[in-house]
């Protein structure tokens, strides 16, 4: 920072200049950038969870997965999904210093120009490719690879990435059968145009191989920067002009704020803290027991995620994979001595074999019956983010499928236990999502009480379209897995097996094992106040001063890509719009 910095800034002084709700991805960027700019700030971070920076269960990538369900984890689940056979699945979110930053599968990519352009065309001026993946270019640091070419990747940002060391054998089977069935590889697939088969990033650090996260940011921050760790908002507080002028924690503590209250606690509890304070739906509110301030009707609306399916296959005798560290202690314990001498290792590992495509590349005959299937589920009566979505469907640099060849089992059936004759196997999985679902959910608040869980109803497969294309997509990946040279690296299908054959069964099989890619959204959508939005273009919440909400709930619509990228790039533009206001 080129400004004096303040110093006198205590983490339990009661008046700060600005107050950031959640200590997650997209709050400490916000926060570390306004710490940085504004010296004579005092700048507060109020984290629910704890520090989990030297966690092993956290920083050590082959361990990713182990948190969730743990204290780490909000551990939520959806409402039973009338789609899903009634399931209620489980909605992993981090509770921990960096948010889900902290327990994400490290999966780094973008999605597609036309996504990012969406957003402004939904009205929001200026949230365009070109301005987002600027910002997104500036979070990063990727260390260069023959793997991967120039375009799409940036150096000298916080966040550390690289193309992971490790590659199973089996993985090599993967672009080979994707050229076969049309797809080709792309070196540079995260400049906007991610179509086609490729490596990508994850955000590990080169050093020492651990997780590089949003606490990266913390490091550059400056002492009038300041956390309060272990510490739940329960409120936003607002005078008589609804201009937010501090917080309530769920002790009862209050917190004033001189210039702006950031609400960063993500597309499942962001929406919330409005409802509890008054914002949102009268008869929603109403209901909950709380009283109205301002009649916002998108508040937790809008909710959307990638849905998932996958398929697994026992890999033939020879291959050695991930499956191996959970059940022969002996190269558990011999990987790990390698981990922590900074040797290449097993836990090194992150899924690295990506393919994003449009329809057409699928098969002509799901590309047009999803098409007709969306065309008549989108009425002129739609929402404009349904309408939208449409339109990015007949656009071929779009990609409306993405499957993840990952080491190892990731199924609905679990790793067969010790005992059974398939203990010991080695696997691998094809992990797939539709990139552009049309079912939208909600999440509301049940009470006034913030210690009471949210009611996460994602919807999940409620749109005929979804369903179609669900079906079509897990048809799609048993295909990929029976396309040489892959067919010739496996012996049998584990999930879901030879039984599933016909289209029925296929569904079946989708509601049956339907789950999250964790990329929910759009619940405080930026968009124009008329069309649902809860926020407008500068990340303000209509009907009320001095209050902003930046992550990822205000993401009108989905991109094509995992979205932690995406969230870092908005919280970077955030911080420049609230800078361009305070400077
Ligand atoms: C299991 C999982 C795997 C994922 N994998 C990937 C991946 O591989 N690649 C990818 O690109 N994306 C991935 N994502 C998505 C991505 O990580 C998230 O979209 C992103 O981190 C969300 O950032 P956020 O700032 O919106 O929310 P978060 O990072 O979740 O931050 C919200 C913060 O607010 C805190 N909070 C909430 N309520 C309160 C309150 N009342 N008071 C104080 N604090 C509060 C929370 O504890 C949390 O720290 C994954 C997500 C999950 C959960």
């Amino acid at each position: 920072s080129q400004n004096p910095v303040r110093d006198n800034c205590s983490a339990v002084g009661t008046t700060f200049d600005f107050i950031i709700i959640g200590g997650g991805t997209a709050g400490l960027t916000v926060a570390t950038r306004l710490s940085r700019k504004l010296g004579n700030d005092c700048i507060l971070v109020i984290e629910a969870g704890s520090d989990g920076r030297q966690d092993q269960g956290i920083i050590n990538p082959g361990r990713r997965g182990s948190t969730f369900g743990t204290k780490y984890d909000w551990n939520l689940t959806t409402t039973p999904q009338a789609d899903a056979n009634n399931r209620s699945i489980r909605m992993t979110r981090g509770k921990v210093l960096g948010g889900s930053s902290a327990l994400n599968l490290m999966v780094w990519d973008r999605g597609a120009k036309a996504d990012y352009d969406a957003w402004e065309e939904l009205g929001n001026p200026g949230w365009n490719w070109r301005n987002i993946y600027r910002s997104m270019l500036k979070v990063e640091n990727f260390t260069k690879s023959p793997e991967y070419g120039a375009d799409g990747v940036a150096q000298g940002g916080y966040i550390q990435t690289l193309i992971n060391r490790i590659v199973p054998t089996h993985q090599l089977s993967f672009p080979p059968a994707m050229q076969k069935l049309g797809i080709a590889n792309n070196r540079e697939s995260l400049d906007g145009n991610p179509v086609g088969v490729s490596r990508q990033p994850s955000n590990i650090r080169e050093l020492d191989y651990t997780r590089s996260y949003s606490t990266e940011y913390l490091e550059h921050a400056n002492s009038n920067l300041v956390l309060r760790l272990n510490t739940r908002v329960a409120k936003i507080k607002f005078n008589n002009q609804r201009k937010a002028t501090g917080v309530v924690l769920e002790d009862g503590t209050v917190i004033e704020s001189s210039k702006e209250v950031i609400l960063s606690a993500g597309t499942f509890q962001s929406p919330g803290l409005l409802e509890i304070s008054g914002i949102g739906d009268k008869a929603a509110l109403t209901k909950a027991g709380v009283a109205p301030l301002y009649q916002l009707p998108g508040v937790g609306e809008n909710l959307h995620d990638h849905p998932r399916t996958a398929a697994s296959y026992i890999l033939k005798p020879g291959f050695v994979g991930v499956d191996r560290l959970k059940f022969n202690t002996t190269y558990a314990a011999e990987q790990i001595a390698l981990y922590n001498a900074k040797q290449p290792s097993r836990y090194d590992y992150t899924g690295s074999g990506f393919v994003y495509a449009p329809w057409s590349s699928v098969s002509p005959d799901a590309q047009s019956s999803v098409a007709a299937l969306a065309r008549k589920e989108v009425s002129r009566a739609s929402s404009v983010t349904l309408r939208k979505t449409l339109q990015l469907l007949s656009d071929s640099s779009v990609p409306q499928i993405e499957v993840i060849f990952s080491d190892g089992l990731t199924s609905i059936k679990g790793y067969p236990l010790p005992g059974d004759p398939l203990y010991g196997i080695e696997t691998f999985t094809l992990i797939a999502g539709l990139m552009h679902p049309f079912s939208r959910g909600s999440v509301h608040i049940a009470s006034p009480n913030i210690s009471l869980p949210p009611i996460i109803d994602p919807k999940y497969l409620s749109s005929p379209t979804d369903r179609a294309a669900h079906v079509a997509l897990a048809k799609y990946i048993r295909k990929i897995a029976n396309t040489a040279p892959l067919k010739d690296v496996w012996t049998a299908e584990f999930e879901p097996g030879p039984a599933v054959q016909t289209d029925l069964e296929w569904e079946a099989y989708s509601r049956a094992s339907v789950s999250t890619f964790y990329h929910p959204v759009g619940t405080c959508a930026m968009l124009p106040e008329k069309d649902g939005g809860v926020v407008s273009s500068e990340l303000k919440v209509y009907g009320t001063k001095g209050l902003r909400v930046v992550d990822a709930s205000v993401m009108p619509i989905l991109v094509s890509g995992h979205i932690q990228t995406a969230v870092y790039g908005i919280a970077e533009r955030a911080a420049d719009i609230i800078l361009a206001a305070w400077t």
